[in-house]
């Protein structure tokens, strides 16, 4: 893949935000560039009120990534800036060690598809600090949608049951590479196509489509349409049937049908983008059956979502294919998932990595110290638990307790003696070098696939969906304990 070639024909370094590389300066002239450091891109809370989150997002980190780079132009560009005195912001001896940096950290992540939980690490950045702090931003940028969306593409999809579900986002998108990310993110969710053509070319989605009232008014009649429509492409009709009239619009459609039959061709069906989709979608499937026509597919459209798509499943409509648009590229009911990347350690001169913690009021906001990987358990192909534990602690085979993050109430014994394992993050790139190939959009797809097959439906369901356990190892909880309560100037011993 190359996204940031096609687009944006060059270097995307100054896609960030200012105080990055104000910061970046800043670790410049105190000498603190080349320390080490790990950072850990994680969210809080699963967006829309669900029980899981999609990941998405990482063959975009691994494109960034591998083409990190201050070009001259990047470069001539923060030259010129000047602060409040008229000064030159930048000393020059700054920006040559930026044009001459090269991408050199560790990046472990989560593959894409894989199903992910609040607090456990998605990507864990190991580096200089300079570069580490310089990823901040894009890193976000890219996951925070990209995981939203496929995760809304999930649930439309867990609602769809099944049912093709035909991504038509591309007027109502942010913009033109929200668009085309949303596409790609949608596809991974479980979308069957995509009406962006563009999509289509670059990511290899397949592309699919109906028509619009359009055709049908720049004709006298509905049937002159359709008509004209089945001689074009006769292998390819779905009439859309409400533009004046639904139920005449059906009878229309079965008119043409029918000619076509005469032609050996077949209608592949009608779409209904108006009006009550339960009522027509029953009226219009009655009167299909009845003239022959079992076979012809009913694609309903319209400011569509899973909880309509759930709403219209428990009705009973007649609606097997769904074309959902904007609700999905925009994620309508939460335009962002929340994703942070936060400093978790950072090594010192001894070689040794300390481990660090900001305390926050709200327990939720403290984050995980240490370097951590997660190990997700698996019973009889089931998921059980997710652990979050410290790189270098031996695991116990025969029993332990995982803790969760927020209420240290909530205690889950693992004996990962009898489950199957699975370590979530994976290598990506060792000392810049990129060690992982991206399986490709098939693949991935069909991974998110088989990720939310592995979980119990009662996390996947719409409404209060159950709380999957995901916790810190003991060692690790006790670590961000200690933590905490040294912060706060309290003894770690009073916790015992
Ligand atoms: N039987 C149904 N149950 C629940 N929701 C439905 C049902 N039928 C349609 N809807 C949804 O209700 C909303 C109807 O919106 P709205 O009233 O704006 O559409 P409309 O008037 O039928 O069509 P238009 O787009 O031409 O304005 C849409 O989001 C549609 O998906
Ligand atoms: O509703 P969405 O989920 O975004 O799906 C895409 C919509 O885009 C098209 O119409 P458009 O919205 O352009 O016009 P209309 O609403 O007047 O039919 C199409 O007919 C769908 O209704
Ligand atoms: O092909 C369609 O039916 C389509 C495409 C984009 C938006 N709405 C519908």
């Amino acid at each position: 893949m190359k996204i940031t070639k096609d687009l944006y024909q060059g270097s995307l370094a100054l896609l960030t935000d200012f105080y990055q590389l104000t910061m970046a300066y800043a670790y410049w002239k105190s000498g603190k560039a080349e320390q080490e450091a790990v950072f850990n891109l994680f969210f809080r809370k699963h967006p829309f009120q669900g029980g899981f989150t999609l990941a998405a997002g990482l063959d975009y980190v691994v494109d960034y990534c591998k083409n990190f780079k201050f070009g001259s132009e990047d470069i001539d560009y923060l030259a010129a800036m000047k602060n409040q005195e008229g000064e030159l912001l930048f000393d020059p001896e700054f920006l040559k060690y930026l044009s001459n940096m090269k991408f050199s950290c560790d990046i472990d992540a989560v593959e894409e598809g894989t199903v992910v939980f609040p607090n456990a690490p998605m990507i864990r950045v190991k580096g200089p600090l300079i570069q580490c702090q310089l990823l901040e931003t894009p890193l976000l940028n890219i996951f925070n949608f990209q995981t939203l969306i496929a995760t809304k593409a999930a649930r439309i999809n867990l609602a769809a049951k099944g049912d093709p579900v035909l991504e038509f986002g591309l007027r109502r998108a942010q913009g033109i590479d929200g668009a085309l990310a949303a596409s790609r993110a949608s596809y991974i969710g479980g979308c069957s196509s995509t009406s962006n053509v563009m999509a289509g070319k670059l990511f290899g989605i397949p592309v699919s489509g109906t028509h619009a009232h359009s055709w049908i008014m720049s004709f006298e009649t509905e049937m002159e349409a359709f008509e004209a429509y089945a001689n074009a492409f006769p292998d390819r009709c779905i009439f859309l049937v409400d533009t004046y009239d639904t139920i005449t619009g059906v009878k229309n459609a079965i008119k043409v049908g029918k000619a076509l039959r005469k032609q050996g061709k077949e209608m592949l069906g009608i779409r209904i983008d108006s009006g009550d989709l339960a009522y027509y979608s029953n009226k219009a499937r009655e009167m299909l059956d009845e003239a022959g026509f079992p076979d012809a597919k009913i694609v309903a459209s319209n400011d569509l979502d899973e909880h309509i798509i759930t709403s219209l499943k428990g009705q009973e409509a007649s609606i097997n294919v769904w074309g959902v648009g904007t609700k999905l590229v925009t994620a309508f009911d939460q335009p962002a998932l929340g994703a942070v990347y936060k400093l978790s350690a950072i090594r010192i001169e001894n070689g040794t990595y300390v481990p660090k913690i900001k305390i926050s009021q709200q327990s939720l906001k403290i984050n995980v110290p240490g370097i951590h990987n997660v190990k997700r358990y698996y019973s009889k192909g089931k998921a059980v638990a997710d652990m979050i534990y410290l790189e270098d602690q031996e695991i116990n085979p025969k029993g332990l307790v995982i803790i969760d993050p927020i209420d240290s109430t909530r205690r889950k014994r693992i004996m990962p003696y009898f489950y199957q394992e699975e370590e979530l993050l994976q290598p990506i790139f060792r000392k810049g070098k990129q060690v992982y190939k991206s399986p490709g959009l098939e693949r991935i797809r069909q991974r998110a696939k088989e990720q939310l097959e592995s979980f119990d439906k009662t996390h996947k369901r719409m409404v209060n969906p159950h709380l999957y356990p995901v916790g810190l190892e003991e060692n690790l909880h006790h670590l961000r304990t200690e933590l905490v309560l040294k912060a706060q100037q309290l003894d770690p011993k009073d916790e015992k």
